[in-house]
């Protein structure tokens, strides 16, 4: 019989195996076998995106961007767009996956110009963080940019979307 004063057994806890159980395009599901901190041996279901690049932690970018410009009010450049997921529109801080060989930096540039038209500078980038990490594996970077809106490259800006994509940009004042 245990005693309550004994000191309670713990083990690290690891990843035991990975089992696809099924794979898409886009997203697979995973059984995950561990074991927990007691050293029991359990298992998770858990989400993965296929998309992942070799040398780089994190799926994507989220962007917060401030639109600056004279006489104005700083303004957070949100995008409102259709998700599937969702069945519905969603207002979102612009985001995208990191393509091969990209920086954080470089995919939040791109992305912002791509879903708003608008030319920004990154000031700043978050470590990557998980977004719902008892789903998925899924990890993201918040990358941080101004954009001067008096520059003439971001007075009348055109995104450039692919066919499939509508994004409405929104420009929210910043209280
Ligand atoms: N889970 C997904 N299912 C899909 O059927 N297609 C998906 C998924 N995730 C991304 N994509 C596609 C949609 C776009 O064509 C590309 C790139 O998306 P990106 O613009 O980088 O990211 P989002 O802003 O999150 O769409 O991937």
């Amino acid at each position: 019989m245990s005693n309550p004063e004994d000191p309670k057994v713990t083990t690290t806890p690891h990843i035991i195996k990975e089992e696809v159980l099924a794979e898409g395009k886009w997203v697979k599901l995973e059984q995950t076998t561990y074991m927990d901190p007691a050293g029991n041996t359990r298992t998770w279901e858990t989400a993965k995106r296929t998309t992942r690049r070799t040398n780089t932690e994190a799926d994507g970018v989220g962007i917060i961007a401030l639109l600056k410009r004279t006489l104005h009010k700083d303004c957070v450049v949100m995008v409102k767009q259709f998700r599937p997921p969702m069945g519905g529109n969603t207002l979102e801080f612009p985001a995208g996956l990191i393509d091969e060989g990209e920086t954080a930096d470089v995919a939040a540039l791109r992305e912002l110009k791509e879903e708003t038209g608008y030319k920004g500078e990154v000031v700043g980038v978050t470590p990557v963080t998980c977004l719902d990490p008892g789903l998925s594996n899924c990890t993201t970077q918040i990358v941080l940019v101004n954009i001067n809106g008096d520059d003439v490259e971001n007075i009348n800006p055109t995104q450039q979307l692919g066919e499939d994509t509508l994004v409405h940009t929104q420009n929210t004042v910043k209280k």
